[in-house]
């Protein structure tokens, strides 16, 4: 699903009017019937106290008309303007008036109002500022957007909690939502660590935007979801053998960490890569042979670093850096290893720290090879960022610069390849604990080994290895999950994702 800039979602929007030869109240009416439909659904005319905090543009507008739809349904409201500026939008003064028709007199709060009592039993609508947000707050009207989130009460933002800007970190008070409604799109905002933080849930209202822009639209992001990986999955053909689906080799460990091997090794065949072989110093050889039947392995002639990577054979697919150390030694090994690759390899852990203290060694990096930090890995590589947006967009900068693609893991990795970034949408905090990047890398390689294409594999796997987590959490719960049990999920993760939309209905039918 697309991912638009506010001057994206304005286009939208006006493209909307003049297509449909609507007037633009004619769509906040529909932006906030459907807001009007979700609580109904919901409070079936239940007597809470609804207190509405409406701004004075087209946000505060949507919170109007829905003042207007609730009263109408016979709840019990209280609606509040903050009188922030001057300058009232149109369509919100025009529904102000069509409020005051019927009889519903809002409070206006200015700068040196009393803020209105809000009991932890009301619901509260935030409609103060949407997507037009532009600059930092009036301190009173950051104030009151403290004691909204001081009440406890029920918070309903619509389309963006108000103080939160579309591009760039906050700077004063912002809403912390329990739920928001956002028209139409989903705002990049919700998945970056610095600004998700205020959205509890989030949910898309289909306001009926212009379809023929939304699809031609270029974006800087997608969220990826099932609709979008499925397209991506490689189905297996009957007359395959093992050699359809290639020779996987996972490098790395040492002394003390031979077991992010065994974990990347394990996802990598779980995954599907017809073969996999692991290449370790000596001191894995045991383990390995033991913990996994099914995976061959070489060694190093060194006991417990890698010294010298020698392959006996052309491998379909690599993943490097699990657990491998950052000894000089290693560093000279990992190297040569990259001088002498054409094909895209999966590059994790102690090879990203490599490549970050031997920044020369990039150049020998092949085009279109995948690297997968987790955060601090990732500032080892391009340095600090002022925030998370800076962060993306040096992200971008550096993989167009070196041709590769980068998976920036955390709650919600974004897959970053030169211009573009997909955001993913599965996973959970029980994900955040050992091992469970070594999976992802084991993942990745096994799908490249595969045949899937550098980005998609990037794309496909992190949405499986999260959605394996999604599934093993109903069974363990998010402490006990532990990266092992995740590649036990791997297989339910594939049978989720292609399991037919409506087999549940059909089989109870
Ligand atoms: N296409 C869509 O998605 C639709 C959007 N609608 C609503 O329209 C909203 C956007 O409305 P607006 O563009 O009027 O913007 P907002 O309602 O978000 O903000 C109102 C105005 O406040 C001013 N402002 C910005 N920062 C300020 C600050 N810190 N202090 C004081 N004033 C400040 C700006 O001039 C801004 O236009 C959306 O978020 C959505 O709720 C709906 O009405 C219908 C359709
Ligand atoms: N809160 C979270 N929600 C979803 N996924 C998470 C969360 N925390 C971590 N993960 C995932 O778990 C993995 C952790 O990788 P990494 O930090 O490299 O761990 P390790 O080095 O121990 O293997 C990444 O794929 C990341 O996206
Ligand atoms: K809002």
């Amino acid at each position: 699903m697309k991912i638009f800039s506010a001057d994206q979602i304005y286009k939208a929007d006006k493209s909307t009017i003049e297509k449909e030869q609507i007037s633009s109240d004619m769509l906040m009416e529909r932006a906030a019937t459907r807001l009007f439909e979700w609580i109904h659904t919901r409070l079936q005319g239940a007597q809470v106290n609804i207190q509405l905090f409406c701004g004075i543009g087209n946000n505060g507008g949507d919170g109007i008309v829905l003042a207007r739809h609730l009263q109408e349904h016979g709840y019990n409201i209280q609606v509040h303007v903050v009188n922030y500026s001057e300058k009232r939008s149109k369509d919100f003064l025009l529904n102000l008036e069509r409020l005051k028709d019927r009889k519903i007199w809002p409070d206006f709060i200015n700068e040196d109002s009393s803020f209105p009592l809000i009991s932890p039993e009301d619901i509260v609508v935030d409609a103060i500022f949407g997507i037009g947000l532009s600059r930092p707050l009036d301190q009173w009207v950051a104030n009151l957007i403290g004691h909204i989130n001081a009440s406890r009460a029920f918070v309903l933002s619509v389309d963006i909690p108000s103080g939160l800007p579309m591009d760039r970190p906050p700077v004063s008070e912002v809403i912390e939502a329990n739920h928001v409604l956002s028209f139409q799109v989903p705002k990049l905002v919700f998945f970056l660590p610095q600004t998700g933080i205020y959205i509890d849930q989030w949910e898309i209202l289909d306001i009926g935007l212009d379809t023929e822009f939304l699809t031609h639209e270029e974006v800087g992001y997608e969220l990826i979801g099932p609709p979008d990986v499925l397209p991506l999955y490689r189905p297996r053909n009957k007359f395959s053998h093992k050699g359809t689906y290639g020779h996987a080799v996972i490098i790395g460990g040492s002394y003390g960490k031979i077991g992010a091997v065994q974990l990347a090794s394990n996802a990598c065949l779980t995954v599907g890569s017809g073969l996999v072989t692991a290449f370790v110093p000596k001191c894995g050889y045991h383990s390995l042979q033991t913990a996994l039947p099914e995976i061959m392995v070489l060694t190093d002639d060194d006991d417990e670093n890698i010294e010298q990577i020698t392959i006996p054979f052309v491998p379909n697919a690599i993943g490097i850096g699990v657990g491998m150390g950052t000894s000089e030694d290693t560093a000279k090994a990992f190297g040569a290893f990259l001088k002498k690759q054409e094909n895209p390899v999966v590059i994790d852990a102690d090879g990203l720290n490599l490549l970050a203290k031997h920044q020369e060694l990039l150049k020998s990096v092949p085009a279109q090879s995948i690297l997968t930090p987790h955060p601090k890995e990732l500032e080892r590589l391009i340095g600090k960022w002022d925030n998370d947006f800076d962060k993306l967009e040096k992200t971008k900068k550096f993989s167009s610069k070196n041709d590769c693609v980068v998976v920036i893991k955390g709650a919600h990795s974004i897959t970053i390849y030169k211009d573009k970034g997909y955001v993913n949408s599965s996973g959970n905090p029980g994900m955040a604990t050992a091992g469970s990047g070594d999976v992802l890398t084991g993942m990745i390689t096994g799908l490249l080994s595969q045949g899937y294409e550098p980005l998609a594999a990037c794309v496909f796997g992190v949405y499986l290895h999260g959605l394996a987590g999604d599934i093993a959490v109903h069974q363990y719960g998010y402490e006990a999950l532990k990266a092992s049990i995740l590649v036990e999920n791997i297989g339910r993760a594939y049978q989720e994702l292609l399991r037919p939309p409506n087999r549940e209905n059909s089989q109870e039918s």
